[in-house]
């Protein structure tokens, strides 16, 4: 690991502060000094991609290219079937330029109105990419269902609204580190720290 990490640090190429903090806390075991796209400056890349692999991996390039170092990406969203897989990679523009998610919970909820399945998943993407172009994509899945109104104030964006299976507490009212054994971007991780580990 060393070796592929020469100056022991990792570049966060994110912009969500919810997301970050997550990433910080589940990449504090690996060891890694991590520096977010915002204090180097790095752009916002377009989201271009029609799956989050594909944009997971063309954020994680940006920054890696832009910084030189390696780069560690997330792309993630709700998937609701019974809405044809919305808001899915375009979760967060759901939340419009303000981002609010009170609103973007709110569509879902009128959309999904009448409709019997209110089955949802979680979904992570994490890419991890080198500046000499290199990347590798990691992927994890949460399957829950929604609730209406939004329980809990918690976590970020969707949280109020996902009620992972077998639970009793949505992710908006789970203290985080329940959430962190369980998330889609937990299960991620866990396949990206088994390949770190494989060296
Ligand atoms: O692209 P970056 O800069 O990382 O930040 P972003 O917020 O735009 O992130 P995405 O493009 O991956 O959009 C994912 C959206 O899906 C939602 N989402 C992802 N993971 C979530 C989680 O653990 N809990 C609640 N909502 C989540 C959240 O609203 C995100 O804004
Ligand atoms: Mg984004």
């Amino acid at each position: 690991m060393q070796q592929r990490f020469p100056e022991e640090r990792i570049v966060i190429a994110s912009h969500n502060p919810g997301k970050v903090w997550e990433i910080g806390e589940l990449l504090a075991p690996v060891g890694l000094q991590v520096v977010s796209a915002d204090s180097l400056g790095l752009p916002e890349p377009e989201e271009t991609g029609l799956t989050f692999a594909a944009n997971a991996e063309l954020k994680a390039m940006a920054a890696a290219i832009g910084a030189g170092l390696p780069a560690l990406a997330d792309d993630s969203g709700l998937v609701v079937p019974a809405l044809g897989g919305a808001p899915g990679i375009y979760s967060a523009r759901w939340a419009g330029p303000d981002k609010d998610f009170g609103l973007a919970m709110e569509r879902i909820r009128r959309e999904l109105a009448g409709a019997e399945d209110r089955s949802a998943y979680f979904v992570c993407a994490l890419a991890l990419g080198w500046p000499d172009g290199s990347c590798e994509v990691f992927e994890g899945r949460v399957h829950g269902t929604l609730v209406f109104p939004p329980r809990g104030a918690l976590g970020f964006g969707y949280d109020p609204i996902f009620l992972p299976e077998g639970e009793s507490e949505t992710f908006g009212e789970m203290a985080p580190e329940r959430k962190h054994a369980m998330s889609h971007r937990a299960r991620a991780f866990a396949q990206l720290r088994h390949r770190l580990s494989d060296g």
